[in-house]
């Protein structure tokens, strides 16, 4: 048997981190070496919650004091954009392979990542969404952009979560401006009569985002032409369906030299 990958997870006790704590416990590929969150330091996991029984690895507020101790290969990062770049700069730093699914860093923090990452050579990847079915809707509405320039994108999320638009809303927007020439969408003099009713605006592409208890991650992605308009969904009901891509991207950052943003550059 090949030596298990050694991993930590930064954030924990949140609704993906509880999911991927699991995930990795119960894969023999893979070894959970300690968790790095904001408060617990020093308690074994077994210890923060009942859903952790039999995990004894333990818990640091410092990621330097956790990658000191724990020498692990990868960090999954699953806990606040405040938090995570610099958790990532440091992971880079100590030639740990970041795999993130944070969502809300800028522009500029995902530059200065990308230039960390491939000036070292080192594997890191971040992923908006890692389902694969939001790869494939990110994808399909890509494809469709082509012949369709008019397009509404609607995420809709549980009403816990703090950034917006979805991560996988803007990635969504990204791909699309790849086929897409910029087009201010509407009528040319539309008036907003209430602030924010259009949505957001991605060269001249509108995004909606609602959030309400009950809402998990889904995304709509609606696309008009002449006498027709295309629907494109995908529907996260758990968040089990964000694993297949976390295990993939654990075993493929372990491979990888570069920098790589988005699940779809690492799909055969
Ligand atoms: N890429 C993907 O497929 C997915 C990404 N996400 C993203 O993952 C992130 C987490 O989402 P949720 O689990 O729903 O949020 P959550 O709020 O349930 O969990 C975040 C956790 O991070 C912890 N935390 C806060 N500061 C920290 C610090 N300094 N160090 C370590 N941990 C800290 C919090 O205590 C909390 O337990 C969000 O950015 C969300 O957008 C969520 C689902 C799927
Ligand atoms: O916060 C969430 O829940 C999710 N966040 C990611 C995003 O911002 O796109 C991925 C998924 O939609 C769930």
């Amino acid at each position: 048997m090949e030596t298990p990958i050694k991993v930590i997870i930064s954030g924990p006790r949140g609704r993906m981190g509880k999911e991927a704590v699991k995930m990795v416990s119960n894969n023999e590929n893979f070894q959970l070496v300690g968790v790095v969150d904001r408060i617990n330091e020093g308690k074994k996991l077994s210890e923060v919650d009942n859903e952790f029984n039999n995990i004894d690895c333990l818990v640091y507020t410092d990621i330097k004091h956790c990658i000191k101790d724990t020498q692990p290969d990868c960090l999954v990062e699953l806990s606040v954009p405040q938090a995570a770049f610099e958790h990532i700069k440091t992971a880079l730093a100590y030639n740990v392979r970041p795999v993130v699914g944070t969502t809300g860093l800028n522009q500029e923090e995902l530059d200065e990542l990308e230039t960390i990452a491939n000036d070292g050579n080192i594997g890191c990847i971040i992923a908006p969404n890692f389902a694969i079915g939001a790869v494939l809707m990110m994808k399909f509405s890509q494809m469709a952009a082509k012949y369709f320039q008019d397009i509404e994108i609607i995420e809709m999320h549980h009403d816990q979560k703090l950034d917006a638009p979805s991560g996988t809303a803007i990635k969504t927007a990204q791909l699309i401006e790849e086929v897409r020439a910029p087009k201010k969408q509407g009528h040319p003099d539309e008036i907003e009569k209430m602030p924010g009713a259009r949505g957001a605006d991605m060269s001249g592409m509108h995004i909606h985002s609602v959030r309400l208890p009950g809402l998990i991650a889904h995304q709509t992605v609606m696309l008009g032409g002449q006498g027709e308009t295309l629907t494109i969904r995908h529907d996260s009901y758990n968040r089990t369906s964000f694993m297949t891509g976390v295990k993939l991207s654990i075993e493929t950052v372990m491979k990888l030299d570069r920098f790589v943003y988005g699940l779809e550059n690492i799909l055969d």
